[in-house]
């Protein structure tokens, strides 16, 4: 058995850096990964995804291009050609975390599937074939999530895919059938869309991205629905089954019964934690009924010395949380610090065209815990720099404590959402107030700019 100092199981977002910090403080640090290096935002998750959305973003534009005054005589979508595009981005990536692993002295990089086979002890079904096993006193756990799927009837029976295989087709499904109305499938859903494929969304819940503002979900089905997808929600899939033309799909939206076909069906109704094959039951880590492992606030599990970091621990489900985990645990372990994931801010970006940026507080969430808030709207369409460019679906949105003008979150959902709600965050962080953005010196014309008109509203 080989001894280590800290052992990192999965090479995910936040695991890979917190190996090579942790050598570079002289321990000696083992790395195992049972796929590729990099883990999901990489292979499977943030950089395709981008990278092919990049590509239907340029199709959305070819095919207005009218709007700009630009004529054009048609285009093909070459989804063989995307599709190398993104490997070739997503090998750049993964090479780029190999090399940053192999060329840190004290770091091993172990290729295999690990298990506990007791309390700080880990066996490795390797790669090769053979077995290995290691110890140490500290052990971090950042194994990720899977796609999750959920028990349909008949589901199991039909060519299903997932956000991880759709992204190997090389030919655009004819008609896509999608489970699920949050981030995975909104980008997907109109990445395909924009790429020639009939988009249906099936969403369980009352509006798509249910934990959002009413009138968020309600932008984002308006210009979902405005490219030709058709979304179905408070809508539940009561049955799967092979049809000779691919699969039909019997939903249910409140009496109304009715059956959707399509040649192919993606399932995106949320993800669940890499932890069953741990066999966590060899040490005290303790997780909850869907095998999220259970954690502190300082990301510490029930048994000393063993953490876990990322989505395996639940959400939020995001490659910066993932980071930030790591920091955390290191500052506390060698600097020592008292950080805590409690009180951390949690920005988000989802990327459909237009993105919805997020930070902070939902209006409903400030009206569920009764905190006094006003809201700042401002539609993209009263923008400058969004009506020169032809860009003006959507709106930025803020909660702003009543009394004391505190920003307390944003929803931005319009073109670069995601810059600037970032601007809000630094100022949520800062404790900018509204009433400062309000006077604040932007250039002109940048989206930024409209914060200060954004705030004006509140004068109203
Ligand atoms: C389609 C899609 C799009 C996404 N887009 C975004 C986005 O735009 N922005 C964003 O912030 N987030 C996005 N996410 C979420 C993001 O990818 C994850 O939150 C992020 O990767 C964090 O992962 P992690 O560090 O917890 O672990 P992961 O990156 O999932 O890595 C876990 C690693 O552990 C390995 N592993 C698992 N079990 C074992 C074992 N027993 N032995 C050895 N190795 C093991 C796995 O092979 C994997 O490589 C997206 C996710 C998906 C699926
Ligand atoms: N841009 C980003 O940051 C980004 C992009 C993609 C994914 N992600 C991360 O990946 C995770 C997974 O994303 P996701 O969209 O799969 O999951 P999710 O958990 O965000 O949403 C799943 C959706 O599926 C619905 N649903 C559940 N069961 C259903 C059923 N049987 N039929 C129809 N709808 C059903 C739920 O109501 C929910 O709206 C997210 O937590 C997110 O953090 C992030």
């Amino acid at each position: 058995m080989e001894k280590f100092d800290a052992i990192v199981i999965g090479s995910g977002q936040g695991g890979t850096p917190l190996a090579k910090k942790l050598a570079k403080k002289g321990w000696k640090t083992a790395i195992i990964e049972q796929r590729y290096l990099g883990g999901t935002c990489i292979n499977d998750g943030c950089t395709p995804t981008k990278a092919m959305i990049a590509c239907a973003k340029v199709a959305n534009t070819i095919a207005h291009s009218k709007t700009w005054g630009i004529h054009n005589n048609g285009y093909t979508i070459d989804l063989p050609y995307i599709v190398a595009r993104k490997n070739d981005i997503v090998e750049q990536f993964r090479n780029g975390t190999a090399k940053g692993l192999e060329s840190t002295e004290g770091v091993t990089v172990i290729f295999g599937s690990a298990a506990f086979s007791g309390h700080k002890t880990i066996r490795v079904a390797l790669h090769n074939g053979g077995k290995s096993t290691l110890t140490a006193e500290h052990i971090f756990i950042n194994t990720g999530a899977t796609p999750l799927i959920p028990p349909i009837p008949g589901l199991s029976d039909v060519p299903y895919l997932t956000s991880t295989t759709m992204l190997d087709e090389i030919a655009v499904p004819k008609d896509l059938i999608i489970l699920g109305g949050s981030y995975i499938a909104l980008e997907m859903g109109q990445l395909y869309q924009r790429l020639g494929s009939n988009v249906m969304i099936i969403e369980t819940a009352p509006q798509l991205v249910s934990k959002e503002d009413a009138d968020v979900a309600a932008v984002i089905k308006k210009f979902m629905e405005a490219e030709g997808t058709r979304v179905f929600t408070g809508t539940t899939a009561e049955r799967i089954s092979k049809t000779p033309a691919g699969i039909a799909v019997d939903i249910i939206t409140g009496t109304r019964k009715t059956t959707l076909t399509g040649s192919h069906i993606l399932i995106a109704t949320g993800r669940k934690s890499q932890s069953a094959a741990l066999q966590l039951a060899n040490t005290n880590v303790i997780t909850d009924e869907k095998g999220f492992i259970q954690v502190n606030d300082r990301l510490e599990t029930s048994a000393p010395g063993i953490y876990a970091i990322g989505d395996v621990k639940g959400g939020p489900a995001f490659t910066h949380i993932s980071y930030n985990d790591h920091l955390i645990i290191y500052k506390n372990l060698f600097e020592n610090a008292n950080l805590s994931i409690k009180s951390r801010q949690v920005p988000y970006c989802m990327f459909t065209d237009p993105q919805l940026g997020r930070i902070g507080i939902t209006e409903k969430e400030a009206l569920k815990d009764g905190i006094p808030v006003k809201i700042a709207c401002l539609g993209m369409d009263k923008i400058a720099r969004a009506i020169e460019t032809g860009q003006t679906t959507g709106f930025m949105k803020a909660i702003v404590h009543a009394n004391t003008d505190v920003l307390l979150g944003a929803a931005i959902i319009g073109t670069e959402g995601g810059e600037t709600m970032s601007i809000l965050q630094m100022a949520m962080l800062g404790g900018i107030t509204a009433m400062q953005i309000r006077e604040m010196i932007f250039a002109h014309p940048l989206y930024a700019e409209s914060l200060n008109n954004l705030f004006m509203t509140l004068e109203k």
